[in-house]
């Protein structure tokens, strides 16, 4: 056993900074232009107040909340993560390999009709390594390594910015998986994918009901992820803790909500499911991680945020995932409420 394992995900992030090129690191760890975004990710969850119980009997607390209760990356399930290409042979090739692997999902990244500015990139004369899994499909022919963000020109060759609600008809025709849309923050967005999956599955008898609504999801779009894809494309969206309710109350139950971005502790995920996320996923302390200590770090990562969440369950009074509920946290709109 090493001596002296970082004991929180603050602490693996620096072990990254230290080990990593810096282009690699800067790539993880930026954001989009001026980082507000990538600031507020992060700010956004520590404004946010935990309301405990107490003397509820939580001994047991350890049995009931596995991290695959709320972490969809876990090694039983997996999600495979699309982008839409312009070719849409490559993306279908893609599809079907991922369905024959046993994927169990498809997460249609939809945030990214093209590459957000990440200025440290430009600045590193970022370097991307190839995709395998692009190996036979497409030939990039891209050998300036002097010039701005060579991920940034990939994008814009190969990512179809005008991907729309019809292609997510098309995906649903060549795949059995279902869809998770990555990459929603606004009701706006939300109440769309209801009326389009309502409408095609509604037999309205039973339209405002949850039968409904589940079979409707289950013939369409499976759930949303509310996602600002980690504060990497567009600068100034909001925090997605702070967008995730918006969502969650626009969606009414008809479709699983899921978040990520900027969640760093047990208690960030508490929040997220307090606030109505059906699960979170996390992203850069996986790669911190990673890169600190290999498998065993990502693997360290998560052990940390599952036992943190469990801590903040059993002082909050919490038995179980399901007990975690909306009068758990006090949010900034709360306190302002109370004011008034
Ligand atoms: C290095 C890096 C690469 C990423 N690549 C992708 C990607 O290919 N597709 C995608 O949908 N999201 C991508 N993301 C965004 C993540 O899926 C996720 O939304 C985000 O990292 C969550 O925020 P967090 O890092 O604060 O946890 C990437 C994020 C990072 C840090
Ligand atoms: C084509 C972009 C792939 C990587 C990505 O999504 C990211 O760096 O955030």
């Amino acid at each position: 056993m090493e001596d002296n394992l970082p004991v929180n995900v603050r602490e693996y992030q620096e072990l990254a900074k230290k080990v990593l090129p810096k282009m690699a690191y800067d790539y993880i760890n930026g954001g989009a232009e001026d980082e507000h975004t990538l600031r507020e990710n992060i700010a956004a969850y520590t404004r946010i107040i935990l309301r405990p119980r107490v003397l509820v009997d939580v001994l047991s607390f350890a049995s009931s909340c596995k991290i695959e209760d709320v972490n969809s990356s876990c090694n039983a399930i997996r999600f495979y993560q699309l982008y839409v290409y312009k070719n849409r042979n490559i993306s279908a090739t893609l599809v079907q390999r991922a369905e024959s692997c046993g994927f169990k999902a498809l997460v249609l990244t939809v945030d990214t009709p093209m590459l957000g500015r990440r200025e440290a990139d430009i600045r590193n004369k970022m370097i991307f390594p190839r995709s395998g899994n692009l190996e036979g499909l497409m030939t990039i022919d891209d050998h300036d390594t002097t010039n701005g963000s060579q991920l940034e020109r990939f994008a814009r060759a190969t990512l179809d910015p005008s991907l729309s609600w019809k292609d997510i008809e098309w995906l649903k025709s060549i795949t059995s998986m279902p869809i998770f849309l990555k990459g929603i923050v606004t009701a706006e967005d939300e109440l769309y994918i209801k009326k389009t999956v309502m409408k095609q599955e509604l037999t309205g008898e039973n339209e405002n009901g949850w039968h409904a609504a589940r079979r409707a999801v289950e013939a369409g779009v499976a759930g949303v992820i509310v996602s600002n894809h980690g504060a990497r494309q567009l600068d100034y969206a909001p925090a997605t803790i702070a967008a995730l309710e918006e969502v969650v109350r626009a969606v009414a139950g008809a479709l699983p909500v899921l978040v990520d971005g900027g969640i760093r502790r047990g208690t960030d995920v508490f929040k997220a499911l307090a606030l109505g996320a059906r699960a979170v996923m996390v992203g850069r302390p996986v790669f911190f991680g990673l890169a600190a200590r290999g498998e065993a770090g990502a693997r360290h990562v998560i052990e940390m945020l599952n036992g943190e969440l469990e801590v903040a369950m059993a002082l909050c009074g919490c038995r179980s995932v399901g007990e975690i509920t909306r009068s758990h946290v006090m949010t900034e709109g709360d306190r302002i409420r109370s004011l008034l």
